[in-house]
């Protein structure tokens, strides 16, 4: 059977997963509540910055396979099977993740359902939401034997997310029944051809693949930066630690980063509101660790403003520092929880003259922190500073040529808190060098 596919909520995940869905020969319906998103989207326009996606976005919206809408009623008549892929952003002042616009979701879709219906969860959620609102589709559907549910978390990153979609490490399925894990099959056959492993599992083991594997990801970078604490306290170098440690393939080297510490919409709340949950569920105690993983997290940010405070000589006021890079990593635009933006911001607050300069996340950067002077360049950054941070690893940063640079700066300094300056070449263009973890 062909599958009529809708995605609600067409953000970073669900944008994505429209186009790629529509690239796989379905046709796709995104639905969005933001009627500027759609509109952008219906032209074939991606609101945000994500590689290769608009490219596949245009191609399909021109064939017709793929459209947008703001309208509910449209998406419950057009769609066999549809696709939460709503947000849900840590709470306003709380750790717990607000899962109201999944349930806004359900509320809006399911009493317009009239014909059978597959709905699957692909947001991140704690544990315990899908069947509880497995419950509510029951009270709301029309006819409860035509509508169910199954939860399918996501793991594209940001950056790679077309790839990713294409290739993913894995197909996680939380299904109630055989027909929804057989639906799931089908429309994911494309992918699962390749050779993807399925895991078919129920709904609270595919909630939890998903934080579980956030949350080890984030261990894994913490663990590193306080491998990274101990290098700077003893002289030893992070970088080949990590290279040491990853050829052990137990270990691994991805995600053994140091520097700056992880950032982003997903790795911080998912962390925080798995400890949430821990906490209702009454096992609070079996995430105390993550307490810490986050601890030596937010660490990294004050590290990276006392090494820049060092290389000023603790004297902020009249000091011009460039800032490169203020998305949460390269290759997005995407500025939530961004360590780059909170360091930029710390630094301003301590009275330096402080310029931005981001390949795509300027124009995002400026509407959260308007104070902060956004350049154009990064010879523009650059000019005048005392001192350079280099805070996102984008590629065009990495290719810099010190020499040139040190023509525009007041004084030839870099904090390299992404540990990726090729630092002898900076060292040799007359440069004092300082990474996080290494000399
Ligand atoms: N960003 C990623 O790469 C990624 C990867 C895996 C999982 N996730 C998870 O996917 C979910 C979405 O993340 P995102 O980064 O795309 O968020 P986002 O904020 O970019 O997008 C969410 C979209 O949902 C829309 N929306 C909100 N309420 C709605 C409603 N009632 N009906 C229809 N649309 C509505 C918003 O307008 C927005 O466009 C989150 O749970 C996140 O944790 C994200
Ligand atoms: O060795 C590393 C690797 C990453 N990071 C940082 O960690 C953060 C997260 O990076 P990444 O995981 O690549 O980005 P996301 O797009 O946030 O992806 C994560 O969050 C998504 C949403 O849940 C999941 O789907 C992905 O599997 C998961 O990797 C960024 O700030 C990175 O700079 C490091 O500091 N060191």
């Amino acid at each position: 059977m062909t599958y009529r596919i809708t995605v609600i909520g067409t953000g970073y995940l669900g944008a994505t997963h429209a186009a790629c869905l529509a690239e796989l020969g379905y046709e796709v319906l995104g639905m969005d509540v933001d009627p500027a998103k759609v509109a952008a989207l219906s032209e074939g326009r991606v609101p945000f910055f994500e590689p290769e996606l608009e490219p596949l976005l245009r191609k399909n919206v021109e064939s017709g396979r793929l459209r947008f809408t703001t309208s509910y009623d449209e998406v419950a008549e057009f769609g066999d099977v549809h696709l939460i892929c709503v947000g849900t952003p840590q709470r306003d002042g709380e750790y717990a993740a607000d899962t109201s616009y999944v349930e806004a979701a359900i509320e809006e879709l399911v009493p317009r359902i009239r014909k059978p219906a597959l709905i699957v969860g692909e947001s991140t959620v704690p544990v315990g939401t899908a069947s509880r609102l497995a419950d509510r589709i029951a009270e709301l559907a029309a006819d409860p034997s035509q509508v169910e549910l199954a939860w399918s978390p996501e793991f594209t990153r940001e950056g790679f997310a077309v790839e990713e979609f294409m290739r993913p490490a894995r197909l996680v399925f939380g299904v109630r029944s055989e027909r929804a894990e057989k639906i799931l099959r089908e429309i994911f056959a494309p992918i699962i051809e390749r050779g993807t492993p399925v895991v078919v599992c129920d709904y609270a083991t595919a909630e939890l693949v998903k934080t579980a594997a956030n949350s080890f990801l984030a261990t894994k970078i913490s663990y590193i930066n306080t491998m990274a604490e101990l290098c700077d306290a003893t002289g030893a170098d992070v970088t080949l630690l990590a290279d040491a440690l990853g050829y052990d393939d137990r270990i691994g080297r991805k995600f053994l980063d140091a520097g700056l510490g992880y950032g982003g919409g997903c790795l911080p709340k998912d962390l925080r509101g798995f400890m949430a949950r821990a906490g209702e569920l009454g096992v609070e105690e079996a995430l105390t660790f993550l307490r810490e993983v986050d601890a030596i997290n937010m660490r990294r940010r004050q590290r990276v403003v006392d090494v820049a405070g060092e290389l000023l000589g603790n004297q902020w006021i009249g000091k011009r520092v460039a800032v490169l890079g203020a998305a949460f990593k390269p290759n997005t635009d995407d500025i939530r929880d961004s360590p780059a933006l909170n360091v930029a911001g710390r630094i301003h607050l301590h009275g330096a003259l402080v310029s931005v300069y981001d390949p795509k996340a300027n124009e995002n950067a400026r509407r959260v922190f308007p104070t902060l002077r956004y350049a154009d360049s990064v010879m523009d950054a650059c000019r005048g500073a005392h001192l350079v941070l280099h805070l996102t690893a984008w590629q065009e940063f990495r290719e810099l040529d010190p020499a040139v640079l040190g023509e525009v700066v007041a004084e030839r300094q870099v904090l390299d808190a992404q540990n990726c300056l090729d630092r002898d070449t900076w060292r040799a263009a007359g440069w004092t060098y300082r990474g996080l973890g290494r000399r």
